[in-house]
């Protein structure tokens, strides 16, 4: 499958290197408003190619997207250091606005797959102006956050997280919600198998993972200014689930008609991913106080999404 990719800065750039070095698309297109960015990064991810895969890697404009499958849309300002995500609401509201149309007029039914911040209004604004059905317009949501709490829980009971399905949910952001009492390890729930393990799941490992998980983007951006491995390795990995129809169940944000109580908003749960987009929404085992935390969560991204008349 052909994907596109609008925006080729950090986080599009990555997603590329992931999609090529993985060959999970046949051909990817770069389209950004600088276009020698566009065209640089093309060329460095297409000489990693031969050590890989085959895929096709090249810059282009709009036109060029004609025939993808699936389009990225990494456009967009990044936070800055102590900046929270919903502080860039105007700024990329604004961009991804002038995006989709054009990608619309060359791609008339394509995946939309977007990662600009704040990634479940930003989702929700694409889902309205798109037309689109909501299952083709897929946020990248907290697939990132989800894989950050599967690598700290990986480390604390040191097996792989590959054998850790735990899920967070709900905004991408600081009232996020992780999905403790629905988490499995191996063939137990994760409080138990951690027990067994000689690993206890104590309160004050639960609040260090909480914090670090939610707190995870703030600290790596003070660190070195922005974050792009994890994400571009997630956006790969909803990819490989489309063009392959896996039917995996990934945790991704979409317009919802009905969760927590709230009608018409976009955030993220566990959901199953195939060619088609999404098929089906799952919803984790969750306590009082985690139920009572994603409704806060719906809340906080509706009553945003109402303030913007959406
Ligand atoms: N969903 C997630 O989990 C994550 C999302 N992000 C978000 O991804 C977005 C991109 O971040 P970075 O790649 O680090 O930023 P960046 O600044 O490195 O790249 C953004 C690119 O967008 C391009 N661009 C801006 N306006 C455009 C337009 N109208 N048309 C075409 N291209 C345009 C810029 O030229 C630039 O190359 C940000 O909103 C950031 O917050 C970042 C990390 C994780
Ligand atoms: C920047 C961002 O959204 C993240 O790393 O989670």
């Amino acid at each position: 499958m052909k994907i596109g990719i609008v925006g080729a800065g950090m986080v599009g750039s990555s997603a590329g290197f992931a999609l090529a070095i993985a060959g999970y698309a046949n051909e990817i297109v770069f389209v950004d408003k600088n276009e020698a960015l566009a065209v640089a990064q093309a060329e460095d991810i297409s000489h990693a190619v031969p050590f890989m895969s085959a895929t096709r890697v090249r810059a282009g404009g709009y036109a060029d997207l004609a025939g993808a499958g699936i389009v990225v849309l990494s456009a967009g300002v990044g936070q800055r250091p102590g900046e929270s995500r919903l502080e860039l609401l105007g700024r990329n509201t604004a961009v991804i606005r002038s995006i989709v149309s054009e990608i619309l007029a060359v791609v008339p039914d394509p995946i939309l797959l977007v990662a600009a911040n704040p990634v479940d209004i930003i989702t929700h604004i694409t889902a309205s102006i798109s037309g689109l059905p909501p299952h083709r317009v897929i946020g990248s949501g907290t697939i990132l956050d989800t894989a950050r709490f599967r690598s700290l829980l990986a480390r604390h009971m040191e097996i792989s997280p590959q054998s850790i399905p735990a899920f967070v949910i709900g905004e991408h952001g600081d009232s996020e919600v992780l999905a403790w009492s629905g988490a499995v390890a191996g063939s137990a729930d994760l409080v138990s198998f951690a027990a067994q393990l000689g690993k206890p799941v104590t309160e004050e490992v639960r609040k260090a993972i909480d914090h670090d998980v939610r707190n995870a983007a703030y600290k790596i951006i003070e660190g070195k200014g922005a974050t792009y491995y994890g994400i571009g390795a997630g956006i790969a990995r909803i990819v490989r689930a489309i063009t392959r129809d896996e039917g995996s169940v990934l945790s991704v944000s979409i317009q919802t008609a009905h969760v927590a109580g709230v009608d018409n908003v976009t955030l993220s749960l566990p959901r199953v991913v195939g060619a088609r987009g999404v098929t089906a929404d799952l919803l984790p085992d969750l306590d009082h106080e985690e139920f009572e935390a994603l409704k806060r969560s719906a809340r906080m991204l509706k009553d945003l999404s109402n303030s913007l008349g959406l």
